[in-house]
């Protein structure tokens, strides 16, 4: 039996980011993951890296969005088969999971593959179906940080083939030889949107079920309708307000009858009604780590558990579930299960990125947000068709929206839809951070050709709409 410091399951960005604080402060540290001889976990197999190059591949071998004179000439077919695709996105999987494995051997991180489920509270247990062999491990402290898996309702008939959910679209385990012609997606919720627009671009004919009545709830409402009006160009078919009543496959197509009885065909379905937390086989009633009625660890700030040598961390801890957020809570677990000092900045400030074509950036408040606050605001708006680089770019579909307070100009809210909207984003949450003023983007010196030029532009455009000065303070 091994003794460690710290056993870390799940090697995704929250076990990863702890594993490598811990090691580096000299912890004796173990990853486990149930991934076959993979680390990098949902992010880096199945979920952020492979739908994001996927993203990327499809933009560069399509050209969609680009001005006509940029427009690339109609893809060769060769270039369009799922073949193609696969061994691009693979090919980026492989190099990320190269320079994880180097990271974690450079910080003398030991890594077990094998399903972790607790014994007790200072022991787990490790099954490696390959070899058929378990092992056991001791540990002072432990971190689970194992994640989420895709919901799959019991009526949903996944085969892999017809019907799939995200971790299969794109595997290799998915049945398809060649790319579908239509797709019904069932959950227009991050993972379905994405999705959704990546296969629209390639020329595929999608469809979207969702029982909301509007996009993304969270995000703002002005930027919510730009991305409809984009959707709508695309001939995305939307039925909103309804939920899926039956799905299933029949002669060699797949189909969706709605709660509202229309019935959709297609040669596959996506369902992306969201994720579970992997918590229900680690026997957590063994340790007094207490979890909500879903199935998410409870923490306290310090991602601490009601037993205080167990941290947990990423998406099983539920909201935000983002790959960013989960490699931030993995450094803040990891410095206190060491007893360290945890410095954050204001960890409540964090930005979105959501990567439809164009993606959408967003950063601080919304509109909605302030006007159930009673805070006074104006608004800046700039538009991607008056920004040099987005014209050389030929990249003209966009807007950014800086909200502020009409009475001190501090900034409150940015908003982004665009081209490069995840990266200009940033500029405005630094802003926000600092406590800057609205002014601040006419009075600065930004480079140029440059996307921040649209701060400058969407400055003036609030700016204009006052009839006060800027207050003295
Ligand atoms: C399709 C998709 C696209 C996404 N795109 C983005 C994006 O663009 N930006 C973003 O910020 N976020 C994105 N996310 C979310 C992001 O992937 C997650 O927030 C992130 O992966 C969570 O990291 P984590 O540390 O919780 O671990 P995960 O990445 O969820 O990994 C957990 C690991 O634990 C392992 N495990 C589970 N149970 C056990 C056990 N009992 N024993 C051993 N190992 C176990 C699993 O095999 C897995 O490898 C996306 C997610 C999906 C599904
Ligand atoms: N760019 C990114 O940051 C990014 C990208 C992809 C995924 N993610 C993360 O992955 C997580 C999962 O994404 P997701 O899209 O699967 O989940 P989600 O919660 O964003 O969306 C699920 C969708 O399914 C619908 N839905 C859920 N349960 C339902 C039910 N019982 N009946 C009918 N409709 C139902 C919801 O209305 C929603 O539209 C998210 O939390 C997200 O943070 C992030």
């Amino acid at each position: 039996m091994q003794k460690y410091h710290v056993c870390i399951i799940g090697s995704g960005p929250s076990g990863e980011r702890c594993a490598i604080e811990c090691g580096t402060n000299g912890f004796k540290t173990l990853v486990v993951d149930k991934r076959e001889r993979k680390v990098g976990g949902v992010s880096l197999h199945v979920g952020t890296i492979p739908s994001k190059t996927l993203r990327e591949v499809i933009l560069d071998i399509t050209g969609f969005g680009l001005s006509f004179y940029l427009q690339k000439k109609k893809p060769e077919p060769k270039e369009l088969t799922l073949e193609n695709l696969y061994k691009k996105v693979g090919a980026i999987i492989n190099c990320e999971q190269d320079v994880l494995e180097a990271r974690f051997r450079s910080k003398n991180i030991d890594v077990l593959y094998g399903e972790a489920r607790f014994v007790d509270k200072n022991t787990v247990e490790i099954f490696n179906s390959e070899r058929n062999t378990t092992y056991t491990i001791k540990a002072d402290k432990f971190v689970v940080a194992t994640g989420t898996e895709p919901r799959r309702p019991l009526d949903v008939p996944f085969d892999w083939e017809f019907v799939y959910d995200s971790d299969f679209i794109f595997s290799p385990k998915n049945k398809r030889e060649k790319l579908p012609e239509s797709m019904i997606v069932v959950g227009a919720g991050v993972i379905g949107m994405e999705y959704a627009l990546m296969f629209s671009a390639l020329g595929v004919n999608v469809s979207i079920v969702d029982r909301k009545n509007t996009i993304f709830p969270y995000i703002d409402n002005e930027i919510n309708r730009y991305l409809l009006d984009i959707m709508m160009s695309m001939n995305i078919n939307l039925y909103f307000n309804r939920n899926y009543k039956e799905i299933g496959v029949k002669e060699g197509k797949a189909y969706v009858v709605t709660t509202k009885e229309d019935k959709i065909e297609a040669d596959c379905v996506l369902f992306a009604q969201g994720r579970v937390p992997s918590t229900k086989n680690l026997n957590l009633e063994k340790t007094g780590v207490k979890t909500d009625q879903r199935g998410y660890i409870l923490t306290n700030e310090h991602y601490q558990t009601d037993n205080p040598n167990i941290f947990a961390c990423g998406d099983v801890i539920g909201y935000p579930s983002l790959a960013s957020t989960s490699y931030e809570q993995g450094r803040v677990a990891a410095r206190a299960l060491m007893g360290l000092p945890i410095h954050s900045h204001n960890p409540h400030l964090f930005p979105f990125a959501i990567y439809t074509i164009p993606e959408i950036a967003s950063v601080g408040k919304t509109e909605d947000e302030l006007i159930k606050e009673n805070i006074p605001y104006e608004k800046g708006i700039g538009y991607y068709h008056d920004v040099s680089k987005a014209i050389i770019k030929g990249r003209r579909n966009g807007m950014l929206k800086i909200l502020f307070n009409r009475e001190t100009w501090e900034i409150l809210g940015v908003h982004v839809i665009g081209d490069q909207a995840a990266e200009i984003v940033h500029i405005g949450q630094v802003a926000l951070e600092m406590g800057a003023k609205i002014d601040y983007f006419l009075n600065t010196v930004f480079n140029y050709p440059t996307w921040a030029e649209i701060y400058r532009i969407a400055a003036f455009n609030g700016i204009n709409k006052l009839t006060c000065d800027l207050p003295e303070n």
